[in-house]
């Protein structure tokens, strides 16, 4: 019989009652008690709908992030989370978010680091290592879930990330090796394994996504060393790898002392018969047969025709799952009334995802017969979307055939660039600006909620959208900044708002995934050909530039991050459906500068995070990205000045590809790394602009001006001052308006600092 199993299921819930929980903890509206119910209740459910499995996951709930909890379970937390006492539970949320609920701000407990996931776009909290670091062990957490699990009988199969990845994951703060802190790590690993064993615990997933990476020879040794240290100790080990293939790294992850691994086959298909070749006639081996990260449905005939043969091979030996956690993807499809019914019969969301696997294994082991008409429904849905009238569009084609390589190029080169926007914009030294979002208030969010149900015609709804730009416009005005933005009322989110507005995209009502902590976004679905029907944000920015004589900046999301945080299709490569985006965003941008708007910024927040895990395919990846990012900005005259953002990024390695797309300023996510990140442009000579963000917006502390100047001063020992801008880290969205004020405040008093000083 072919075993079924689960890597994670979205912890979220259907409807975000985590979220609203956890927010409710944190105002102190909610006990401690209050929230760990809730969380025991959504985790009651979560089994409940993988009861079909044979194994469900446990450990994969967490209340902040896994890789937080996994430092928790390791007895590694940072010593200033102890620094106001309070429960494990304040220790937790003071790592996560630099607050508990009834701490002061003092800004005085930073958050830790928060940064992408491999490549999605959930962010962990990043293990923080020095040379001193020690581990203990805590099986608190752990042992709560699993009493829950065996109380209402699940089959459980504890999930906890591996030894390798844990470190991998981590940064060193004081230069030290991390591995060499590995054999501390594993003994407390081998007190994890033997502690789960005497639980009665039969599987445990080992999670070992770094092996989908480029791996050097030390840390693929440090793998080979850990998991031989970790031979006879505790439970049977199913390694659970995912994201993309192993490369050189196979030979490795097979011929590990371990009972079981689980490999990506969406992404890895090519790998099944090696591994299967390279696996111990004793060693099981899953597949991750269904796509965790997406949300079509599975051609089933297809992947049957596939694994049959590989199931009469390996028979008992043979497990299926989803690729990787579902974390990645929404809830439940039946919740979903309002999609196109065409469009909803092509799409399978967690619990869908399940079925599938269910009918798979159910297929291998009684044949296809057994479950011939849920087939067959299957096969109708997957080729009525190969032939649907809604994919292709014969004009989208022709102009992407049309694009030239001059569509990519500015007239003149950024020195010539910034003397005529010098002359337009006339900006101070140290110009001071925000990344474009102001808070989205409980008025906004009802009101846009309101409209969409049909309480607030479409005049109402701009005149409040309007009445927001007016007061986000006041007080940036009254704050002293430089460079003004409209604050993005009208957008429920960055990558939604335009694939809303774009023909080719579909949207969920409730597919909501989660981001990071209690954060979540809905990607939209882009099904098919990408066309920009009519102009998407001119009215908005025209309307706020018409209420300031200082600059004000359009706001664009650019084509590689339209791509990257949506759910997209994969029926053609994901560089065609790039240039698409990139075409539907120039035209916008034309449209911007026609209206008389100076600055465009085209935020590319997730061009890093896109980077294909294995080194040698980012040149690929790279070259097309930067592409679209250039044609999307470059069809505008020399004297508009393109701005560009990115968050959460590690530069240093493809520092060359951010200065290739040539934006005449980037803005950057630096302050959590404490400016860390300029690292990169260290013994490179990045000409154009940069502004090092001075102020961690998802921390609800407040930044000093005295800590902006610190970090400023800091970025000008590395960073010509004449190239630096003066702004936060990332959009404001998430703040209150009493936090953004005196944060606001102290920048523009810490860039007038540095004025005064040059
Ligand atoms: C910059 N970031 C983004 C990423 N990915 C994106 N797709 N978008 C991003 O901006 N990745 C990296 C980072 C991650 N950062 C964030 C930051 C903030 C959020 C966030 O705030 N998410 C919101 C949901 C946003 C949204 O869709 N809002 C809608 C619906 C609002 C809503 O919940 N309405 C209520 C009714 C009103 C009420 O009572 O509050 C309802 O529907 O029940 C909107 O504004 O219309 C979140 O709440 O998590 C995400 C990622
Ligand atoms: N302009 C967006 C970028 C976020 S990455 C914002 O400010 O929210
Ligand atoms: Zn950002």
């Amino acid at each position: 019989m072919t075993t079924t199993h689960n890597l994670g299921f979205p912890r979220i819930g259907a409807w975000r009652e985590l979220k609203f929980a956890l927010e409710r903890y944190w105002q102190g509206a909610a006990t401690a008690g209050e929230l760990e119910a809730q969380a025991a209740g959504l985790r009651a459910r979560h089994w409940a709908a993988q009861s079909a499995l044979d194994f469900a996951p446990v450990g994969d709930f967490s209340l902040y992030d896994q890789v937080l909890d996994m430092s928790f379970t390791l007895g590694h937390v940072p010593a200033r989370a102890h620094s106001h006492g309070g429960s494990p539970l304040d220790q937790y949320f003071r790592v996560a978010r630099g607050r508990a609920p009834g701490d002061a701000d003092c800004g005085c407990v930073h958050a830790g680091e928060m940064t992408k996931w491999f490549d999605t776009n959930y962010h962990y909290i990043v293990p923080e290592f020095d040379a001193a670091t020690t581990f203990a062990l805590d099986t608190s957490r752990l042992q709560a879930q699993l009493r829950e699990a065996q109380d209402l009988g699940v089959r459980a199969k504890p999930v906890i990330l591996g030894p390798l990845t844990y470190l991998w994951l981590g940064k060193s703060k004081d230069g030290s090796e991390r591995l060499a802190l590995l054999p501390a790590l594993l003994k407390v690993y081998a007190g994890l394994l033997d502690w789960l064993a005497s639980e009665g615990v039969e599987w445990v997933q080992v999670d070992e996504p770094a092996l989908a990476t480029s791996l050097d020879a030390r840390w693929r040794q440090a793998c080979q060393d850990a998991y031989a240290a970790l031979q006879g100790h505790g439970p049977k080990l199913l390694l659970a790898t995912y994201f993309g293939p192993l490369g050189e790294n196979l030979p490795l992850a097979c011929g590990l002392p371990v009972a079981g691994l689980h490999l990506d086959a969406i992404n890895a298909g090519h790998e099944v018969a090696s591994a299967i070749a390279l696996l111990a006639p004793q060693q099981i081996l899953s597949l991750g047969v269904v796509d965790g990260r997406n949300i079509w449905k599975t051609d089933l005939h297809a992947t049957l025709a596939w694994l049959e043969p590989v199931q009469r091979q390996l028979q008992e030996r043979l497990w299926i799952a989803p690729s990787c956690s579902l974390l990645h993807v929404p809830v439940d499809l039946e919740l979903e009334t309002d999609l196109a019914p065409e469009i909803r019969s092509w799409l399978a969301f967690a619990v869908q995802k399940l079925e599938e696997l269910r009918l798979l294994a159910s297929a291998l082991d009684h044949g296809r017969v057994k479950v011939q008409e849920a087939l067959l429904a299957n096969a109708a849905a997957v080729d009525r979307r190969r032939a649907s009238k809604r994919v292709h569009q014969p004009e989208v084609a022709r102009a992407v055939a049309a694009i030239t390589p001059e569509m990519g190029q500015r007239s003149s080169p950024h020195a010539q660039r910034l003397t005529e926007q010098a002359a337009v914009l006339n900006l101070p030294s140290y110009p001071t600006t925000t990344i474009g979002s102001f808070p989205q208030t409980l008025d906004i969010r009802q009101a846009r909620q309101r409209h969409k149900r049909g309480e607030l015609d479409a005049a109402g709804y701009r005149a409040a959208m309007q009445a927001e730009i007016r007061r986000c416009v006041r007080e940036q005005e009254a704050l002293g900044l430089d460079v003004l933005v409209h604050g993005e009322a009208e957008r429920n989110d960055m990558v939604e708002y335009f694939g809303e507005q774009l023909e080719g995209y579909a949207f969920s009502a409730n597919g909501w995934v989660q981001s990071y902590g209690s954060r979540c976004v809905k990607p939209p679905i882009l099904y098919g050909d990408v066309r920009r029907p009519r102009p998407m944000t001119v009215e908005w920015i025209r309307y706020a530039q018409s209420l300031t004589d200082k600059p004000m900046k359009g706001m664009l999301t650019g084509p590689v991050t339209m791509l990257n945080w949506s759910f997209v299709r994969d029926d053609q490569p994901r560089a065609a459906t790039c240039r698409q985006l990139a075409l539907a965003i120039r035209d916008e941008v034309q449209d911007l500068e026609r209206a008389g708007v100076r600055i465009i910024q085209i935020d590319e927040a997730a061009l890093r995070e896109g980077l294909p895990l294995r080194r040698e395919r980012w040149d690929e990846y790279l070259g097309w990205a930067v592409e679209s990012f250039r044609i999307a900005a470059n069809g505008v005259h020399d004297a508009t000045q393109i701005h560009t953002h990115m968050c959460y990024s590690e530069f240093n390695d493809i520092i060359e590809a951010i200065a290739a797309m040539d934006a005449d300023v980037i803005t950057i996510e630096t302050s959590r790394s404490g400016l860390e990140l300029l690292d990169a442009f260290d013994g490179f000579r990045y000409p154009n602009g940069i502004g090092p963000g001075v102020y961690d917006i998802h921390s609800p502390n407040t930044p000093s001006r005295e800590q902006i100047l610190a970090l400023m001063r800091k970025a000008a020992a590395r960073i010509p001052p004449a190239q630096l801008w003066v702004n936060p880290d990332c959009g404001l969205k998430t703040r209150r308006w009493e936090e953004v004020l005196p944060a606001l405040e102290n920048m523009v008093a810490a860039a007038r600092t540095l004025r005064e000083a040059a």
